[in-house]
């Protein structure tokens, strides 16, 4: 049966979950073992061995055999052959989505828009492989110069658990477009669904060992970015790891790109359009249950209309739908995991603490199905009477907890959004125009939304300022962090010698 039609309770992977040289593979050395989880039951889906450093190597070995042939075709080979793996993709959308929402818990309602964006990228991407291309600069006496935009090599991808397979797309689409290689590490909470990127990469014609995976935690993770085959590290994560992937990186002199962490700011003015603003406050902060890295969970909202805002958000958060994640009608899915939904729920018991008033949620969820009592749910909590030095409004918690704040003037909320060691999004809900303008003009983020919040389109560049990271990820500008520029100078005539 297709793996569309499962339902939740039933899935199990057999097959070895590590990928080399155009096949499933078992690692031929072990660093320890691991758990895979289905978070709406609780059920262990897969049991899995982590690489150790001979399975690191071999899958490094590959790629660089892979890059020699890669690297010479041209664009247009390229962007062929991606396409035909953005075609599969969105073929097999609905599988690849429920393979993701078995194994991180999402709605497959939100499952499928993360295959969309995942295809598209693949798509952007290879449409910029046929036009990836250098200068040519005129210089005196009819000499010239001329510039080549080249392949870094073998990169490293490690991904977080919260979009397993589209960290995975958004990091080896402009990677293989520019001609590299790429050893792929999921997050050992979701191994699962990068296999089948990995399988459609070689259905769509890369050569074996183009686009490898090796399954383990911060063991393997460290083995692949100390490698001396490895050019370059993209990261997506937590800041703690992101900083510790930066020092290796450095001893290597290894350009990274860091996604990383944050506690973005989401401002409501008094001119908004009330509705749109509560319906973006819950786009901004309950997707995927909150575990995203740029949601907008500081929210500022100007104080002639906080008490209508709250009402609308919490009679919106009150409707969301929580249950088994493969139910068609079901809007919010369990989170990750056990410690994880205990942090999660720590954070609100601090927050009351420190005087917040919860006004929905914040609490464990049992659904009715007695398949799914040992899953990992909780209900959406809106929090307000928060002050910004509280806990729940300092620290990035990772799961459906929004804090409203109230605001008097422009000034005073820019000041406060900002002062953040993050810098990840941003958001402002306003009918002037001006303003929305000024007020992201002066905000200290890399993703600024107006009028919206959490829309991905793979077209614009994607990344943080301050300690959320560097680099981007989408976009035309994503082209430079996965290639290098060669400048060749070309004498016409005899060598002026100083000698
Ligand atoms: N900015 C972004 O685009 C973005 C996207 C998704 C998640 N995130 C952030 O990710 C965090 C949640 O994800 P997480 O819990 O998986 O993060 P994490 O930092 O714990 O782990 C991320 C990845 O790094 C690996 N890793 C851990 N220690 C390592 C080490 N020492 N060396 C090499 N690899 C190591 C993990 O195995 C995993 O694959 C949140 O902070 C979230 O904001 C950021
Ligand atoms: O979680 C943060 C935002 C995000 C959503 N999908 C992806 C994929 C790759 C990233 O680096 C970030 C994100």
């Amino acid at each position: 049966a297709p793996i569309a039609a499962m339902s939740t309770g039933t899935f199990v992977v057999s097959q070895p979950l590590n990928y080399r040289g155009g096949a499933r593979v078992e690692p031929v050395d072990a660093s320890g073992t691991e758990k895979a989880f289905e978070p709406a039951t609780g059920r262990v889906i897969a049991t899995f061995t982590c690489s150790g450093e001979k399975e690191v190597n071999l899958a490094v070995q590959d790629a660089k055999a892979a890059f020699k042939i890669w690297s010479k075709k041209s664009g247009m080979e390229r962007c062929r052959i991606l396409l035909e793996a953005a075609r599969i993709i969105r073929e097999r959308r609905d599988d690849i989505a429920t393979v993701e929402t078995i194994n991180n818990g999402k709605s497959i309602f939100e499952a499928r828009w993360d295959i969309d964006t995942s295809w598209q990228c693949l798509e952007y991407y290879a449409g910029l492989a046929g036009s990836m291309a250098g200068e040519h600069i005129q210089l005196p006496g009819g000499s010239f110069g001329y510039t080549r935009r080249e392949p870094l090599g073998v990169c490293v991808g490690i991904g977080a658990w919260n979009y397993p397979f589209q960290i995975a797309c958004w990091k080896s689409a402009p990677a293989l477009a520019c001609g590299n290689a790429m050893v792929f590490k999921p997050s050992p909470f979701t191994p699962v669904s990068v296999l089948l990127l990995a399988e459609i990469y070689t259905e769509a014609g890369v050569p074996p060992g183009l686009f490898n995976v090796v399954q383990g935690g911060a063991a393997t993770g460290q083995l692949l970015c100390q490698h001396r085959d490895v050019a370059k590290v993209s990261f997506t994560g937590s800041v703690p790891t992101g900083s510790k992937i930066m020092e290796m990186s450095a001893k290597g002199i290894k350009p990274v790109t860091l996604e990383l962490g944050g506690k973005s700011p989401l401002i409501i003015f008094s001119d908004c359009d009330l509705k749109n603003a509560a319906k973006g406050a819950l786009m901004a902060n309950f997707l995927t249950q909150g575990e995203v890295c740029c949601n907008g969970t500081r929210v500022f909202v100007q104080k002639d209309i906080l008490d209508q805002f709250t009402e609308e958000v919490v009679k919106q958060t009150q409707r969301i739908k929580i249950g088994d994640p493969l139910l068609e009608d079901t809007r919010m899915g369990p989170l990750i995991n056990r410690p994880h939904l205990e942090r999660v729920l720590g954070f609100v018991k601090v927050a009351k603490e420190q005087g917040a008033k919860v006004l929905c949620g914040g609490d464990i969820f049992v659904p009715e199905d007695p398949k799914l009592k040992d899953g990992y749910y909780m209900t959406p909590c809106v929090l307000t009477n928060c002050r910004d030095d509280m806990t729940c409004v300092k620290e990035e918690i990772f799961g459906p907890v929004m804090s409203i704040l109230s605001f008097d003037t422009e000034a005073e909320v820019l000041e406060r959004a900002n002062d953040t060691t993050f810098g990840l999004a941003a958001g402002v809900f306003t009918r002037d125009i001006q303003r929305a303008h000024r007020v992201v003009a002066e905000l200290q983020a890399g993703m600024c939304f107006i009028n919206n919040y959490n829309v991905s389109p793979v077209e614009l560049p994607f990344g943080g300022y301050k300690k959320s990271g560097f680099g981007r990820e989408n976009g035309r500008v994503t082209i430079e962090y996965y290639s290098q520029l060669k400048t060749v100078c070309v004498e016409m005539g005899d060598v002026e010698s100083a000698f």
